[in-house]
């Protein structure tokens, strides 16, 4: 047992990565104590966190949420608000580990305020790097800020790539291919809201399942992997497996392979992204190699899935592009979700985007936040002609 306690913020507590963190800190109280949560719409389940865990503060994202949930705590606990909010949060004294749950590229500056407090971060939230990598890593190089992904496919490479860095040919990053791998042209066409939000393997949030369906997620997620592990976009290949068993694989140059195994579980690597080097029991089945039976590989389709294609096209020209992809799909998504628009339409409104985009090659922090609100806008603008 490692007998230092981890002081913990977490931003997006009520969210599918934010409960499953707080499932880990239950099963582990004396590894953790926590400082601080942020959340936005979820006030019920932030106040039976709040009760339970009596963090120091707590940050809500929206404003009219923000006031309702003062009226709620009373003067017993420091309310924070907004953007700014999550950003003093995340910058809290005494913190050790800073947990980015929240879903979307407004996880840019809260992230980067932790960053320039040297805390370490356990990074679920992809879109943070997708969209603001290279400053993100520079910062977290700067400021000596340890960066553990929560991602699974990440958090595998991760531990992959521990002792040999310097053999790594390149990373095989896997994916489901979604709820839609084996569907027909004709058949993605009349796919419903509640179809794409049921994923084969993995019980996740709204956004990321989306993702996951378009396989847009694995396209954000080449781009994770090219910030975190300082790889090149011809290093990095995507694999479907569709059983989400290995985790993701590392190819060295002798023609080993070190691959990470394990149930689709994501208390397995929220866990060690919190407590690592160490590691401790945890609630996830462990594989049964007897029952397995089969693992599955196949190439991905980029026809079928044209978002794939997109994101990595986006991540090759670096810039404010990747930023302006990643907007423009969360903005299609959301519309998909309302029911607003059709899901072939989403990787369509992501590339007419990115075509209006006049890249900014070397952005500051200030230009990849303008293209992302203008990005948000030309996509919300495309969807009312
Ligand atoms: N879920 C998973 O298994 C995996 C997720 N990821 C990544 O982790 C991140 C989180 O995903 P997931 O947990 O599924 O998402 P969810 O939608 O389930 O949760 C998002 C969380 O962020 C909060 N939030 C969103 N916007 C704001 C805001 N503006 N201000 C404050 N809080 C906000 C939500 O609050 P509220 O609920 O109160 O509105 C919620 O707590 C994503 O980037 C995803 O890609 C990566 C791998 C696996
Ligand atoms: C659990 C996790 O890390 C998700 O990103 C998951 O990988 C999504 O599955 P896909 O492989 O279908 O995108
Ligand atoms: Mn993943």
């Amino acid at each position: 047992m490692n007998k230092t306690v981890n002081h913990l913020v977490i931003l997006g507590s009520t969210g599918s990565i934010g409960r499953q963190a707080l499932e880990v800190v239950d099963q582990h109280p004396d590894q953790f104590q926590v400082m601080g949560l942020a959340a936005k719409d979820e006030l019920d389940l932030l106040y039976e966190q709040v009760q339970k865990y009596r963090p120091q503060a707590v940050a809500l994202g929206d404003d009219k949420e923000y006031r309702k949930f003062q009226e709620m705590v009373g003067s017993t606990l420091q309310v924070m608000c907004g953007l700014e909010g999550m950003c003093e949060l995340a910058s809290l004294d005494n913190v050790d580990t800073v947990l980015v749950a929240l879903s979307g590229a407004v996880g840019i500056e809260p992230t980067l305020a932790a960053i320039k407090k040297s805390r370490r971060i356990s990074l679920a939230n992809k879109e943070t790097l997708v969209a603001a990598g290279d400053l993100v890593m520079q910062a977290a190089w700067e400021y000596q800020s340890e960066i553990i992904p929560v991602d699974s496919e990440h958090s595998a490479i991760f531990q992959c790539l521990q002792a040999d860095k310097a053999y790594v040919k390149k990373i095989w990053l896997t994916a489901s291919g979604g709820p839609f791998r084996d569907f027909s042209q004709e058949q993605l066409d009349e796919v419903t809201v509640e179809m794409a939000l049921s994923h084969p393997n993995w019980s996740m949030g709204p956004k990321i399942s989306i993702d996951s369906a378009t396989m847009m997620n694995k396209g954000l997620e080449v781009i994770e992997a090219h910030h975190l592990f300082g790889l090149e976009y011809d290093q990095i290949q995507v694999l479907v497996q569709k059983e989400s068993v290995i985790h993701s694989m590392v190819e060295l140059i002798d023609g080993s392979f070190l691959a990470h195994l394990g149930v689709a579980d994501m208390r397995i690597p929220i866990q060690y992204a919190l407590t690592y080097p160490h590691r401790y029991v945890s609630p996830a089945a462990h594989l049964d190699f007897t029952q397995l039976g089969c693992i599955h590989f196949a190439a991905a389709d980029e026809k079928r899935f044209p978002a794939l294609a997109l994101a990595i096209a986006a991540g090759r020209q670096g810039g404010t592009m990747p930023a302006v992809m990643n907007a423009a799909n969360e903005v299609a998504v959301h519309a998909f979700l309302d029911r607003k628009i059709a899901f072939r339409q989403i990787p369509i409104l992501v590339e007419q985007t990115m075509l209006a985009h006049q890249n900014i090659y070397v952005p500051q922090l200030e230009d990849i936040l303008t293209a992302d609100r203008w990005a948000r806008e030309y996509c919300r603008h495309l969807m009312q002609q």
